[in-house]
């Protein structure tokens, strides 16, 4: 794997294919947990959404941790039924959560079926006694979205944003979702994007051009790392990968 640095606050992690973007991640999970676990005994990790990282959540129930400790929250939730095929609760309950040690009081879905403005009040309430996430994961949409941030609307990135944003008309189906703030997405120990499939080069072009895109609008502390299919990249910056 080979890193790059455009500014002190995004680390870019370029791999050849998925399974090495899903060896790398499970690898900086497991070193968080670890760490997490170790210094205050509680690991608390945001999932993103979407179809990329089903393949690291199908990996997750081979790692050697104390699963007790584990607190799992998500990013953003689409406003589907609590099953539907299309929530993103449901691909990580498939996909890894069912399946799980972690204590179901610890799983800490968005209650989207409710409608947004409901949900999002209901889980700043859920939210109310962490502090800072040890590790949150994001994806990044072929638009530049992360969460259910997209162009154009509001990315809760002011000072007095609520942690929750009720989303409406987003231009990815479904048109109703709810997600975490920016700045709550960047109130964490460490934040890891997973990018794949040669869609994301658009997004993943402006991004390294410093274009105002909502992924670049989470911007913890420690910066941010990128784990980057190298086809995302496009030609003429290939070298640079
Ligand atoms: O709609 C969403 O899209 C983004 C990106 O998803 P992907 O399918 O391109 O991996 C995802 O991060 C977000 O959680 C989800 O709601």
């Amino acid at each position: 794997m080979k890193s790059h640095q455009l500014d002190a606050a995004t680390r870019w992690h370029f791999v050849n294919a998925v399974e090495q973007l899903v060896e790398a991640a499970f690898i900086r999970i497991h070193a968080a947990a670890r760490e997490a676990l170790r210094e205050r005994g509680v690991f608390h990790l945001v999932l993103a959404g979407g179809t990329t990282p089903r393949a690291l959540y199908a990996r997750m129930n081979g790692m050697d941790t104390d699963w007790r400790g584990w607190h799992v929250w998500f990013g953003d939730e689409r406003c589907l039924a609590a099953d539907h095929p299309e929530r993103n609760s449901r691909m990580a309950q498939d996909a890894w959560l069912a399946s799980s040690a972690i204590p179901a009081a610890q799983i800490h879905t968005i209650p989207a079926e409710l409608g947004a403005p409901a949900a999002a009040n209901a889980y700043v309430n859920t939210l109310r006694n962490v502090e800072e996430f040890d590790l949150v994961l994001l994806g990044l949409g072929e638009d530049g979205h992360t969460a259910s941030l997209f162009p154009g609307h509001d990315w809760g990135t002011c000072p007095d944003s609520p942690d929750v944003l009720a989303v409406r008309d987003a231009p990815k189906p479904p048109p109703e979702r709810v997600s975490l703030s920016a700045r709550r997405l960047g109130r964490a120990r460490a934040v890891l994007f997973l990018v794949s499939g040669a869609g994301k080069c658009d997004a993943v072009a402006a991004w390294r051009r410093d274009e105002p895109i909502p992924a670049a609008a989470i911007r913890p502390v420690a910066g941010v790392d990128v784990l980057v299919e190298r086809i995302c990249i496009q030609p003429a910056n290939k070298e640079d990968a």
